[in-house]
């Protein structure tokens, strides 16, 4: 995908975050983006875990991965919505940056290891710091977990 994620525009001391830091060798490297350009009402991405991101049942992955995933793409999907209510541009200033306050998950069924997974949000609502996102991670058209989010923006200082 030649377009910029979300979490490419964060600055450097935000870019090592574990699950979608780009500077943090050792993390998942998530990238979240908008389904379309049209709709900036969605976001997606793309993750495939590997053998070692196994729960301990065989092929099935962990659940602290899906976890993982789910809380940065939408604290992403938070950030890209309140640029885009903003009319700004993504990443510029002042920083416009959520963290988790609360991250319900239901794991509706197992979650192959080895197959490309999307996930997908939306932000439901948006109030001053505060965002909720609703979630959810898929394997090809198997719904595999769901979620829903409550995510704050970092205050300026
Ligand atoms: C940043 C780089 C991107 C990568 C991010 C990856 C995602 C993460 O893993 S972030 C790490 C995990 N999360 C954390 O460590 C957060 C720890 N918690 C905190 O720092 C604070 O409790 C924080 C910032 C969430 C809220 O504190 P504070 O700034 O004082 O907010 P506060 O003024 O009390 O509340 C703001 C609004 O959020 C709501 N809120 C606060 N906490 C919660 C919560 N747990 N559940 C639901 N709503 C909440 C409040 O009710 C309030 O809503 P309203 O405006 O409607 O009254």
């Amino acid at each position: 995908m030649s377009k910029k994620a979300f979490q490419d525009s964060y600055s450097a001391e935000f870019s090592h975050c574990y699950g979608c830091g780009r500077d943090n060798p050792h993390g998942l490297q998530l990238k979240s983006y908008w389904l379309n350009d049209e709709d900036k009402t969605h976001t997606i991405a793309h993750f495939t875990p590997k053998p070692y991101h196994t729960g301990g049942v065989p092929n099935n992955a962990y659940g602290g991965l899906i976890a993982s995933l789910l809380d940065c793409h939408g604290t992403a999907s938070a950030a890209a919505a309140a640029y885009e209510t903003q009319g700004r541009k993504m990443g510029s200033t002042p920083v416009l940056r959520f963290v988790t306050a609360s991250l319900s998950i239901d794991f509706l069924r197992p979650t192959p290891i080895g197959e490309e997974l999307t996930l997908c949000g939306k932000v439901t609502q948006l109030k001053d710091r505060k965002a909720t996102i609703t979630l959810s991670l898929s394997a090809g058209n198997m719904l595999c977990a769901t979620g829903t989010m409550t995510a704050v923006r970092l205050k300026s200082e």
